[in-house]
């Protein structure tokens, strides 16, 4: 029999459907994501917990028109799925394929290429005011999860709400869980009101709302008063929302297509903002996930042999995360200052066996980075040394803190920046590119790159021992052994870079962090084909090491290599130390001054791929220096 998902191209074609037909296409839509999530990777649990409303919203919204804006935008595969991208989705985030999250390049029902919390409240709003003034109708939908809607950008943005005095539709899709399970006060507000509902007192309150809604008028007032009266299980949360003005419908079953479509045609055309809070289950129709959804939140392939499932691993060894993880552990043991500080990530930041450890320790504040280094700023102050873990990417949100609360102090800050440098199939909107161009320009700060599993390890003993703001980035990838690195082995020391091959030869590679093993296979295969080159492992990106200024003063040929954009990188800093006003003696040196040759990120975005893939397209994998020396060789 034809599959129904198999006739929608477009979201047009879901509205001809029966409510028992959209019911069916919920169900091929569960499994066509949990077979190419098996193939590919990806966001499965949250995409599962919300088919139904997706097809709810498309059934009743003309998103080609109205705007739908995904918060995070990590749960929107059912929405491409109906918007004519069934096949791409096949290869869903590989090269080829559709990205994981929305992207306006490839389709006009996306609006922003987003892949971060907290934004669609905020950007919709914008929205909202250029329709005013353009004087158009379009509706406006933000579609934000119960963590991220806590994140300060989306509280920022709820307290300026009832200034638009328009249409503003914020759909929240509550499941109870982040990717752990959710933090902090309005999360336990949350769930207590969840936990206090039967399943059929949430149907009654579906039966109020569209019972009421004839009678809703243009003022809220009324609205609110109405509500008041009949749905007595949902006053915490209303509360929270009508505190600002916000109209509060809710708490109603995220699963059930025909009273949703109804609660839509019903809420759409209201005048103010108003917020639907929808009950959902995460990883809902596929039991390993819903049983596990943290596991299964953002999972690589893997096979399912009759619900038996094998997770495929990409490569072997231990992570620099896990190593980063495991080596604050055993510090902590060590050292009583030693606490962890993490924004709603303590699994992809390796904290897991921290918190186990040391659960009051362990400060896990939701998905609020910038909160987050304040709050380990504050511990520094009071003589503890908190190592706050946060991905690189994310970390960009708390730039401001780290400056003025931390660096500004000069306090014991150690960040563990993971996830710096490309991080494969999420894409641009979660690359690490940036760190080093706003950590290198403060004061105080403190910037390291380990290359190996040792140096992931000596890392964080030498930045515990620094009584200043430290900063250790480390890529999403497995550290390697030693294998020809041993003089890695060694302690930090301070502005202290370490020679892998040392020679007198003309050509200096200087690699920065976890291109070192690259760098490496580099210069041995350039050696077997008549070609020496000095090989340095900078170790610290300030610091810089003076000693690699003064190869460029004596005349060599420096070639850097770094996983971070070229603008304000590694090889930026070099550049900037010897050309600068103070480093070099232009007059007497002019004549024997070196060359820099910098590789690394070119300044556009780089589109998700393999890692391997990415890292070639930087120029950082091994045959892609090997180029760049030979040529460099060739013009000696
Ligand atoms: C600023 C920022 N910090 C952290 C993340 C990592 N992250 C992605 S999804 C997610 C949990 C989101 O939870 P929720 O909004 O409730 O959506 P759900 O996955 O439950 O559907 C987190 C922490 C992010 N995307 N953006
Ligand atoms: C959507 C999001 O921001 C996270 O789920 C992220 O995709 C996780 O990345 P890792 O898989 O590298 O932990
Ligand atoms: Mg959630």
């Amino acid at each position: 029999m034809t599959k129904i998902l198999e006739t929608i191209d477009s979201p047009q074609d879901i509205k001809k459907l029966k409510i028992e037909q959209l019911e069916k296409l919920a169900g091929e839509i569960r499994q066509e994501i949990i077979e190419t999530v098996g193939r590919t990777g990806g966001h499965l649990a949250s995409n599962l917990g919300n088919v139904e409303l997706t097809l709810a919203m498309h059934y009743v919204f003309d998103f080609k028109t109205d705007h739908l804006l995904w918060d995070v935008g990590h749960q929107c595969y059912t929405h491409k799925l109906i918007t004519g991208r069934k096949e791409l989705f096949k290869n869903l985030r590989q090269k080829d394929g559709v990205s994981g999250f929305p992207s306006p390049q490839e389709s006009e029902y996306d609006r922003f290429t987003v892949g971060h919390a907290g934004t669609s409240i905020p950007t919709g709003i914008g929205m909202g005011i250029a329709a005013k003034k353009l004087g158009k109708k379009d509706h406006i939908v933000s579609f934000v999860g119960d963590a991220s809607i806590v994140n300060g950008l989306s509280l920022e943005a709820l307290n300026y709400l009832q200034d638009l005095k328009r249409q503003f539709l914020i759909v929240l899709n509550d499941n109870s869980m982040a990717i752990d399970v959710t933090q902090g006060a309005i999360a336990t507000m949350l769930s207590r009101v969840r936990l206090s509902h039967t399943y059929d007192e949430i149907n009654k309150t579906t039966r109020n709302i569209l019972d009421h809604i004839p009678l809703i008028g243009r003022k809220m007032d009324n609205a609110i008063a109405n509500f008041k009266k009949t749905i007595k299980m949902s006053l915490p949360a209303s509360r929270l929302f009508e505190s600002l003005n916000i109209a509060y419908f809710g708490p109603v079953d995220g699963h059930d297509i025909r009273s949703l479509i109804q609660l839509f045609n019903g809420i759409k055309d209201i005048d103010y903002p108003v917020v639907l809070h929808t009950y959902t289950n995460k990883g809902k129709g596929f039991h390993p996930a819903g049983d596990d959804p943290r596991s299964f939140h953002s999972t690589g392939p893997f096979t399912n042999d009759n619900g038996k499932i094998t997770h495929i691993k990409a490569g072997s060894g231990e992570t620099f995360t896990s190593i980063i993880g495991d080596t604050i552990t055993d510090l902590a043991k060590e050292d009583s200052r030693v606490t962890t500080v993490t924004a709603a990530m303590p699994d992809g930041t390796g904290l897991r066996r921290f918190k186990t450890s040391f659960p009051d320790r362990c400060f896990d504040v939701g998905i609020a980075e910038s909160a987050a280094v304040d709050i380990a700023a504050g511990q520094a102050k009071m003589g503890l040394r908190p190592f706050v873990c946060i991905y690189s990417t994310f970390l960009q949100r708390g730039f401001d803190q780290i400056a003025h609360e931390v660096a500004l102090q000069n306090l014991p800050v150690i960040f563990c920046i993971d996830r710096a440098g490309v991080v494969g199939d999420d894409g641009p909107t979660h690359h690490g590119m940036l760190d080093l161009a706003f950590l290198r320009s403060l004061p105080n700060m403190t910037v390291l790159a380990p290359a190996t599993a040792a140096e992931a390890q000596n890392a964080c003993r030498y930045a515990l021992n620094l009584d200043s703001p430290c900063a250790i980035r480390y890529p999403r990838d497995y550290a390697p052994q030693n294998d020809g690195l041993e003089a890695c082995d060694s302690d930090f020391v301070t502005g202290k870079s370490v020679t892998i091959l040392d020679n007198d030869s003309k050509i200096v590679i200087v690699s920065y962090g976890s291109c070192l093993k690259n760098a490496y296979e580099a210069a041995i295969e350039l050696k077997k084909r008549g070609i020496e080159v000095k090989l340095i492992n900078a170790r610290f990106a300030k610091p810089l090491d003076s000693d690699i200024i003064e190869l460029y003063k004596v005349g060599k040929t420096i070639v850097t290599v770094e996983e971070h954009s070229l603008t304000c990188g590694f090889g930026s800093a070099l550049l900037e130390a010897c050309c600068g006003r103070n480093e070099v003696d232009m007059n007497s040196q002019t004549s024997s001054l070196g060359k820099i040759v910098i590789i690394g990120g070119p300044d556009r975005f780089i589109d998700k791929n393999t890692r391997n893939n990415q890292l070639k397209e930087l120029g950082v994998d091994s045959e892609s220096i090997i180029s760049t020396v030979t040529k460099l060789n060739n013009m000696s």
